[in-house]
């Protein structure tokens, strides 16, 4: 595979989906300068200020300790930092620190590999939007993100990661190794924390049809699993490492390394970023699109965005939490408040996704895409 030098890429048009090409294997470290097909010029909330995430009180990120005794105590914590701020830092929750560190410096090697190693994994049209590069929904911004990816499957790691390494040797046998454990510890950890949301929505205590969603959705998780690599930027201000978006499963659990990157938008009081702290063997977690919906907007998706700094490389692992392709998601009655309506339409993930692409780039949430107008409501 050629490395090229990225030239300018235009909005592709929403009957022709976007395909990568030779340009989006970028060589980060190559360059001394942003160049124009990275220099991002968002939409406008890129104009909000920033704050620290821990001089005021109101931008303080909520943490959930999942190491209380009183499970009731924690799933209350849980369900209000979901409410109140879309995400929280969640500690105490028994991944072993020496995997997670494990982890990220598997992570680490995969992206110090040659661009052509890489290259041999790439997504492919078809390919089930797994593989190394931008994901394809990114490909829709008219501009490239100062960001390595690798999106796969949680449940075929080992398949995957052949194409990278096709002689299977130690590299891919410890990488593997790595992955697969994250992906069992945190498989259990998705649907406890889930457990704990449904009890906190008082779910299982309803008795009604919903007992039985509840089941079928904690039964049928899957998870997503992808890598991000953020490499150090010699402008950092003239680039964006992954725009603001909103995740569109369930809920997402975040790795992150301990060099800040990660902001929440809140918009109250007023209009701003808040950093999440890289709080050493935290998880951040998500609110995605699809638990908004589920929950009737009791729980709500927030905005976030990565951004890169001057010094160093960052890495993150999302770890993506959602329903089966053919499931689709609704606002379970329960969650519905007495006197209010269900004020989203049934949907499946795949649905969600293609939707959602058309209002990337754009300041509107897909989430109105599937609203249920005034008028409509039953
Ligand atoms: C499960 C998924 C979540 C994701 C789309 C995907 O199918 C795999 C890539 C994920 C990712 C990572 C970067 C940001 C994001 C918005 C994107 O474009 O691809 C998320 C997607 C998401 O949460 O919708
Ligand atoms: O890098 C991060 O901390 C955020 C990653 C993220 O939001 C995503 O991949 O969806
Ligand atoms: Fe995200």
């Amino acid at each position: 595979m050629q490395i090229k030098r990225s030239t300018t890429t235009t909005m592709p048009s929403p009957t022709s989906p976007p395909v990568q090409n030779d340009a989006d294997y970028f060589d980060f470290r190559a360059m001394e300068r942003v160049p124009e097909s990275h220099e991002w010029t968002g939409p406008q909330e890129y104009e909000h200020p920033v704050v620290a995430g821990h001089e005021l009180e109101q931008d303080v990120v909520p943490v959930v300790d999942m190491r209380d005794d009183d499970d009731d105590a924690v799933a209350a914590a849980a369900a209000r930092a979901a409410e109140e701020w879309g995400a929280f830092l969640l500690v105490g929750h028994g991944v072993p620190g020496e995997l997670l560190a494990r982890v990220e410096d598997q992570a680490a090697r995969l992206f110090a590999l040659p661009v052509t190693d890489k290259a041999r994994a790439a997504r492919r049209p078809g390919g089930g939007g797994s593989g190394y590069g931008v994901p394809q929904y990114l490909l829709r911004y008219p501009k490239r993100m100062w960001a390595e990816g690798y999106t796969f499957p949680a449940a075929a790691i080992r398949s995957e990661f052949r194409r990278v390494w096709p002689d299977a040797g130690d590299d891919y046998i410890s990488f593997c190794a790595a992955m697969d454990e994250f992906h069992v510890e945190l498989r259990a950890l998705g649907r406890k924390l889930l457990a704990m949301f449904f009890q906190a929505l008082g779910l299982a205590a309803a008795g009604g049809d919903d007992d039985d969603t509840e089941r079928k959705i904690l039964d049928t998780l899957t998870a997503t699993m992808h890598l991000n690599m953020y490499p150090k930027c010699p402008d950092p201000e003239r680039a964006v490492g992954l725009a603001a978006h909103t995740d569109s499963g369930f809920f997402t659990f975040i790795m992150q390394s301990p060099v800040p990157g990660l902001q929440l938008l809140r918009r109250r009081p007023s209009e701003r970023w808040v950093t999440v702290p890289g709080v050493a063997g935290a998880l951040v977690v998500v609110v995605g699109d699809l638990f908004h919906v589920l929950t009737n907007g009791r729980f709500h998706s927030v905005l976030h965005r990565a951004v890169v700094n001057r010094e160093r490389d960052r890495i993150s692992l999302p770890y993506f939490l959602g329903p089966p392709p053919h499931m689709k998601v609704a606002p379970l009655a329960a969650a519905v408040a007495p006197g209010r309506k269900a004020e989203y339409r049934a949907v499946t993930w795949p649905e969600y996704m293609t939707m959602r692409e058309t209002t990337f780039g754009t300041s509107l949430s897909a989430l109105t895409l599937i609203r249920v107008a005034p008028e409509e409501e039953t």
